[in-house]
């Protein structure tokens, strides 16, 4: 289908194996109107400790930061979720300028940035590496950045990433709560999606959040100083690292909120 070409030719997914035929393809444009409000949708619960966060790394696509998910530590249930799933890492998507940048649009709206949480679920797989190729065998929470106030909070992760620029460079990181770039506004929009980069595979419950968190200029200019190159080749600067909109078909999105 479309989306297939259009990912094939666009740089970061040019060499992508496409989950042929796929019909829950992430990322989408979310229509405010098209959205279904759905009352049997229950608040998020989120509980994610601290001390469970264990290093920052530079992936080649984004920058992660892993947490220990060997245990029920860090979790979030409720939602539209049946049981609980486990924070494995978190990651960002960014634009060249602030103009673009995220994968996600509402009302094709887009933001200079967004924020991946992603678990996974304990009850139905052994591991991550597993529930990758569940259905339903991943959440992702995604939170929108908005150009604003400085972030307190994403500053200590900001601080580290010189110590990340290049490909596969690690630095540990022994405390952070990601509760600290969650918005206090509770309201989210969910629909049945795919990872946005290989291997694309249609396994993610996503819960979008409809509002943004605020991060200032000198912030979103430090992600775009990572390289997606490794030490020691031509540098290329780590920026446009989204996936183009794919095709809704026939999904609803459901929303948490009237
Ligand atoms: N952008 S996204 O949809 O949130 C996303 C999240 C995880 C992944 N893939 C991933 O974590 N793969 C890890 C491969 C197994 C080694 O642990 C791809 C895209
Ligand atoms: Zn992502």
């Amino acid at each position: 289908s479309s989306y297939r070409l259009r990912d094939a030719l666009h740089p970061l997914w040019q060499s992508e194996l496409t989950v042929s035929g796929g019909t829950r393809q992430s990322p989408i444009n979310i229509q405010w109107r098209d959205s279904v409000y759905d009352p049997h949708l229950k608040p998020l619960k989120i509980h994610y400790d601290p001390t469970t966060c264990l290093y920052v790394w530079n992936n080649g696509y984004s920058f992660q930061v892993e947490f220990d998910d060997s245990a029920d530590k860090s979790v979030i249930m409720g939602g539209p979720l049946e049981n609980h799933y486990r924070l494995k890492q978190f990651h960002f998507h960014w634009g060249a300028i602030n103009e673009w940048g995220s994968e996600h649009m509402v009302d094709s709206k887009v933001y200079p940035a967004e924020l991946h949480l992603v678990h996974w679920n304990p009850v139905t797989s052994t591991s991550f590496e597993e529930a990758i190729m569940e259905n339903n065998g991943l959440v992702v929470i995604g939170v929108f950045l908005k150009l604003g106030a400085h972030h307190a909070g994403l500053q200590k992760l900001v601080d580290a990433l010189p110590a990340v620029r290049h490909k596969d460079a690690i630095v540990e990181f022994d405390v952070f709560d990601p509760c600290c770039l969650m918005p206090s506004c509770p309201d989210y929009w969910t629909y049945d999606g795919s990872l946005t980069t290989p291997p694309l595979t249609e396994s993610v419950t996503w819960i979008i959040k409809k509002t943004p968190i605020e991060v200032d200029q000198n912030q979103l200019e430090e992600f775009r100083m990572l390289l997606f190159t490794s030490a020691g080749e031509e540098e290329k600067r780590m920026v446009d690292n989204f996936r183009p909109l794919q095709p809704l078909m026939n999904r609803t999105v459901r929303s948490s909120f009237r």
